[in-house]
């Protein structure tokens, strides 16, 4: 279904149309009641809008693609979803002939972790959509890009290989994780399931390439290239990334149990002392390459990427946004 207005005595200004790509399913309603709110607002003040649900997975690069190629002056794009959608409308803007599009973003999703990557301060979506159309200038973010055979992707966040990967694969296909997000313990969710993923998910080999170095791992655990600290809805993976400073950070965690796990998980939960733990190792570069030596589990911002023995090239590149950033 698509939504269409255009009220009568629509004011001409800068602002002709903003074009809303919705995933209405995100944050288990969240992001549909944030886009209700905006419309009502845009509504009252004779904005011209149009509202564009994703009908499948993965819709969000179409939609953003199609808007993008349309290339009109005085349009703006605004993604109301998840870290998902936007994901996928970032990668939608890539592949377009005018990859220089900006997007306004509205969370709506359980994670949002991007929002808490690039400190976003803003809340309410209807005060966010007026600062999107306030803005006169887009800002930039970097974002991550990773190249592989049969893969080229741009992602937000990160891109996870392994323990956190299992994680979004169990959460993903457990009833509990609607059931907790419609108590709004997305986080809890994600959580819940890393107990069932301690007992599965085995060490595996790793290799990681970076400047003129090789640096390979027997029993590799967790491993994250990351545009900003955070991944799950919240844990500080790398305190230290930043989604400004145009590189990327890599952590790698090697497989431990019992107790030594528990005692680097409160690390992770409380003050980000992790990084310092022998078990830990982590680089930030503008790009390195990694090769896992059996199939295992993917996520890239949260999405599923089917098991593979992955080998990719990592490097930063950077994404225009109608964005409210104080870095
Ligand atoms: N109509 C649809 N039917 C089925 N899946 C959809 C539809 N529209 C979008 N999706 C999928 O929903 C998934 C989740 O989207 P998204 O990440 O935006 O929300 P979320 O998981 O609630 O948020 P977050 O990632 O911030 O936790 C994406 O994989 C997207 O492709």
């Amino acid at each position: 279904m698509i939504y269409f207005f255009y009220l009568k005595g629509t004011k001409m200004s800068e602002i002709k149309k903003i074009e809303i790509i919705l995933n209405h399913l995100a944050g288990n309603g969240r992001a549909k009641s944030a886009c209700n709110k905006v419309t009502e607002f845009l509504e009252k003040n004779s904005l011209v809008y149009e509202v564009h649900p994703t009908k499948k997975a993965g819709d969000g690069v179409r939609i953003a693609r199609k808007l993008a190629d349309e290339n009109q002056t005085g349009v703006k794009i605004v993604v109301i979803g998840g870290d998902g959608t936007l994901n996928q409308a970032v990668n939608g803007i890539k592949q377009s002939n005018y990859p220089q599009t900006p997007l306004g973003y509205i969370p709506g999703g359980s994670g949002n972790d991007f929002c808490r990557g690039i400190k976003l301060k803003v809340k309410d979506p209807v005060i966010l959509m007026q600062t999107i159309l306030a803005m006169k200038e887009p800002q930039r973010i970097d974002v991550g890009k990773a190249l592989g055979p049969k893969f080229e992707h741009y992602f937000v966040n990160n891109i996870g290989i392994g323990f956190d990967a299992s994680t979004v694969y169990f959460t993903n296909h457990s009833e509990r994780k609607e059931f907790l997000n419609k108590l709004h313990l997305g986080t809890l969710s994600y959580f819940t399931n890393l107990l069932k993923v301690i007992k599965h998910q085995p060490a595996f080999g790793l290799g990681v390439d970076f400047g003129y170095r090789h640096k390979h791992f027997d029993s590799a655990y967790i491993v994250v290239a990351t545009n900003h600290p955070y991944f799950g809805g919240g844990f500080a993976i790398d305190p230290t990334a930043s989604p400004f400073n145009h590189h990327l950070n890599l952590v790698v965690v090697k497989k431990i149990t019992g107790m030594t796990f528990v005692k680097l998980f409160s690390k992770l939960l409380t003050n980000g002392s992790h990084l310092q733990d022998k078990n830990v190792w982590h680089i930030e570069k503008t790009n390195f390459k990694l090769h896992n030596y059996t199939n295992q589990h993917g996520q890239m911002d949260g999405e599923e990427l089917a098991q593979h023995e992955f080998q990719l090239s990592f490097t930063i590149d950077s994404q225009l946004f109608w964005l409210p950033i104080t870095n």
